[in-house]
């Protein structure tokens, strides 16, 4: 730790190590800085560069060691060169030829495993950081994972990669120490690969975290890269736990605390888990299709096998009914997750409208879709915001507005996806301004006061996204976003003037 952390480490019980804010800290203020001890390939990667973890079609290698990279400049980068490539080449371990590099690739899982390893021996002392993280061996042996671990990642390691210095049991524990602190970061292409903190990793979960953290890739594949600012989200104060959020906060409880039993192997009782309706959010509600008013929700939020029932009438149904209705609509979702354009707002909005009568307005999968149709009405082509009436653009303002309700509650301050829903908002707010009091429906003043409103909303915005590095594409709107901010407050009387 550094003198300029402000945490302290503390022990319970409940979750072994944990951080505390050492002195009240305002939103905002950065409470550490860190360099990753490792960063590398995810577990059930497909094929990626292993110089900057972008997709590859596996056409170039290596020179050296003869797995796949982008390009000559990939193969020299010193996390590839000084760790996995001597060690493949003085083997000889070949990348084995993939039917399709696009599905999982197995010879990947030994990968960061091995680059841990081998940063053991290059940084002894800044192992003994590492040493002492929960690996949970002991459930870990108990599932199909270690038997998985074994296979590939530590006989593979000793026999193929001729690695037997390493013993079997602290391979097992390289992979548990990643499998359960490692947080996952994005090139500026938005692919992802996985980075080990120590510090960061000390912190304990919460559904709803306090801290913000952003990594910032540079692609200089060395460990100088891959910096990690942990800020404040919102005002913390001193003593109080600094909270991370190990999973996607937008889930419901049954899917957060599924995903955090099986990876984290700890059952989540946070406020908002144990909560009924998700701190009001109603994140994981069902209507009720047996009656008009009803509701359904859990009998007991923290028992995932539950019954749920009706608020309203006699109808009961169980937890495992419920897991299968949401599985059913991840998937739906997943399908459509990666569809931009056009094609995109039309195959969110008919998944908005099938589940609609299914869903509580404010559940998570609607959340999602929300946040999916926000960033593409104003973005897509034929849907940029001079292209669309006035009637899309208070539907974009609507469902900004509706996201924006629950996220104070499940990502409250200075989240990543509050900046930008702040930034989505602005614009339509501003156009539905100006065409109201070009219509005279509104009077100059109202539209000052309007205009005030949206371009406040945006400066909100800007203050959010201005802890995003500049490499990302939310530090590329950061840039966007002040620019446009500025230019809006140095021509703000002339805007009223010459609408
Ligand atoms: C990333 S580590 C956090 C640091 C860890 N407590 C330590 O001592 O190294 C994650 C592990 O901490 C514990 N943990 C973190 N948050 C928890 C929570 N909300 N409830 C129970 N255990 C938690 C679990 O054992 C989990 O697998």
């Amino acid at each position: 730790m550094n003198e300029q952390d402000l945490f302290t480490i503390e022990r319970n019980e409940k979750f072994g190590r944990y951080a505390v804010a050492k002195e009240n800290l305002k939103a905002g203020d950065i409470i550490f800085t860190e360099k990753p001890f490792i960063y590398g390939p995810k577990s059930d990667t497909p094929c990626i560069c292993l110089g900057c973890y972008s997709y590859v079609d596996c056409t170039y290698h290596c020179s050296k060691c003869s797995w796949p990279v982008c390009n000559e400049n990939c193969e020299k980068l010193f996390c590839h060169r000084d760790y996995e490539c001597e060690v493949f080449a003085k083997a000889s371990v070949k990348f084995q030829t993939v039917q399709d590099p696009t599905e999982v690739c197995l010879q990947y899982e030994c990968l960061t495993p091995l680059r841990m390893l081998l940063a053991k021996e290059k940084d002894p002392m800044r192992w003994k950081e590492v040493e002492c993280m929960e690996a949970h061996n002991e459930v870990r042996k108990t599932k199909p994972i270690w038997d998985f671990n074994q296979h590939n990642v530590v006989e593979y390691l000793r026999n193929v990669c001729k690695l037997d210095r390493f013993p079997e049991d602290l391979i097992h524990t390289v992979c548990g120490i990643l499998e359960i602190n490692a947080f996952e970061a994005k090139n500026s292409a938005g692919y992802t690969f996985r980075c080990l903190y120590p510090k960061l990793a000390i912190l304990s979960h919460d559904c709803v975290s306090n801290i913000h953290h952003a990594v910032d890739y540079k692609g200089t594949g060395d460990l100088e890269d891959c910096n990690v600012t942990v800020r404040a989200a919102i005002d913390v104060k001193k003593g109080e736990a600094l909270l991370s959020s190990y999973t996607y906060s937008l889930w419901p409880t049954l899917v957060r605390r599924e995903f955090l039993r099986e990876s984290k192997y700890f059952e989540c009782t946070c406020q908002r888990c144990s909560d009924k309706t998700e701190l009001g959010t109603n994140s994981g509600t069902l209507k009720c299709q047996k009656c008009d008013n009803g509701v359904i929700i859990a009998t007991d939020a923290l028992d995932d096998e539950c019954e749920w029932n009706c608020t309203h009438c006699d109808f009961k149904t169980r937890a495992t009914a419920v897991r299968k209705v949401f599985a059913a609509i991840q998937s739906d979702i997943d399908g459509v997750e990666y569809i931009a354009g056009p094609e995109g707002i039309e195959a969110r909005e008919t998944l908005y409208k099938k589940y609609k009568s299914v869903l509580h307005p404010k559940h998570s999968y609607m959340t999602i879709l929300r946040s999916g149709l926000v960033q593409l009405y104003g973005k897509a082509e034929g849907y940029t915001l001079d292209d669309l009436p006035d009637i899309i653009l208070e539907r974009k303002v609507e469902l900004c507005h509706q996201l924006l309700e629950v996220l104070d509650v499940i990502e409250p301050g200075r989240s990543r996806i509050r900046g930008i829903i702040l930034y989505e908002v602005h614009g339509p707010l501003m156009m539905l301004a100006r065409h109201q009091y070009q219509n005279e429906v509104i009077t100059k003043e109202d539209f000052r006061a309007q205009l005030k409103k949206a371009v406040d909303t945006l400066g909100s915005a800007v203050e959010i996204l201005r802890q995003e590095p500049r490499s990302l594409p939310e530090g590329q709107l950061s840039a966007i976003a002040e620019d446009a901010h500025k230019q809006l407050m140095d021509n703000f009387d002339m805007l009223v003037e010459t609408a």
